[in-house]
């Protein structure tokens, strides 16, 4: 048996839709269409590749989106006097941050200086409290898409053994309290733990986070387990006798994985998709909140 392909892809257009048809109602009750400003430092090309993408996603939701290009020399101080000005502008419902930014840059003051209320990616120490405690705020994309497409594999969560391998503030931390959050069993596995191959053998649900090309190898995997693979990694074609050129590949050895597992995500098509469906459905979610419109409870 091979494993059944998780379809990110689908499922991500399928919440896009659902985040759409529940803007028009947003714009009758608020007079206004909810808005994501995205703010971009310096030249990245795959960072430029995601910004346009997450506009295109944005307008195509009926919402506003609004992207400020800054060249890579912007003093720290220009980029939180701009973020001061979007936290008072009524009209922006959600603020992104593009990651990484320039190093003379430091990546903490400037998410601290978002208003939480706005932080639609989740990363403000007081959205982490707020997860940590179970609070309502906002939760990371990419992790609550990963919840999402194993609610809709797996149904209930609770009591299955989770291995979240990597331990970032953007995917692993937060991964591993929204599954602690639905009842599993969690271990966080990292570049220190002891026997990484036998700690993933034992998980029931395996998430993959690491930024290593294909680590995870076939037999680190329980067989039947479902394989969520967060990793984007572009690498160069001819390591694997390939025409030349570069293609994506996950964290996990797709190939021999889907001999083993019982479901896997694929890359692309997988991971990647959700993480900019979900940031349109933390817009949405602000711009009804910061106006107080009801949002029918289990609609989105
Ligand atoms: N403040 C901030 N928030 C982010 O959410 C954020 C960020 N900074 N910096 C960069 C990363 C990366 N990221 C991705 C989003 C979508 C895909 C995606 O849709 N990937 C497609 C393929 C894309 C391709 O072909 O290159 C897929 O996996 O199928 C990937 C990566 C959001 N990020
Ligand atoms: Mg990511």
């Amino acid at each position: 048996m091979t494993a059944a392909i998780i379809d990110g892809k689908a499922f991500a257009a399928t919440l896009r839709e659902k985040v759409a048809a529940l803007v028009p109602a947003f714009e009758a009750a608020a007079g206004r269409r909810p808005g994501l400003t995205v703010v971009i430092v310096g030249e990245d090309a795959a960072s430029q590749v995601y910004v346009r993408s997450k506009g295109k996603a944005t307008e195509a939701a009926g919402m506003v989106s609004t992207t400020h290009r800054l060249p890579a020399d912007t003093t720290q101080d220009d980029l939180l006097a701009l973020i001061g000005t979007l936290n008072a502008d009524p009209t922006v419902d959600g603020i992104l941050v593009q990651l990484p930014l320039p190093k003379h840059i430091d990546e903490q003051v400037v998410i601290a200086t978002i208003d939480p209320d706005k932080d639609v990616d989740g990363f403000h120490v007081v959205n982490v409290g707020r997860l940590g405690v179970g609070q309502e705020g906002f939760v990371p994309c990419t992790p609550l898409g990963c919840i999402m497409l194993l609610e809709d594999r797996l149904g209930d969560l609770s009591g299955l053994n989770a291995v979240v391998v990597g331990r970032s503030n953007i995917v692993g931390k937060p991964m591993a309290q929204l599954l602690l959050a639905k009842s599993c069993t969690v271990t966080i596995a990292h570049s220190r733990t002891q026997d990484l191959p036998g700690v993933c053998r034992r998980a029931d649900i395996l998430v993959a986070a690491v930024g290593r090309p294909e680590m995870i190898k076939g037999d680190w995997i329980k067989p039947g387990a479902t394989v969520i693979d967060v990793g984007i990694n572009r690498i160069d074609n001819r390591t694997d006798g390939g025409e030349g050129g570069t293609r994506l590949v996950g964290d996990v050895d797709f190939a021999e994985a889907v001999e083993v597992a019982g479901a896997i995500t694929p890359v692309p098509g997988g991971v990647g998709p959700m993480t900019i469906a979900v940031l349109l459905r933390n817009t949405l979610v602000s711009a009804y909140r910061r106006e107080g419109v009801a949002l029918g409870k289990g609609s989105i």
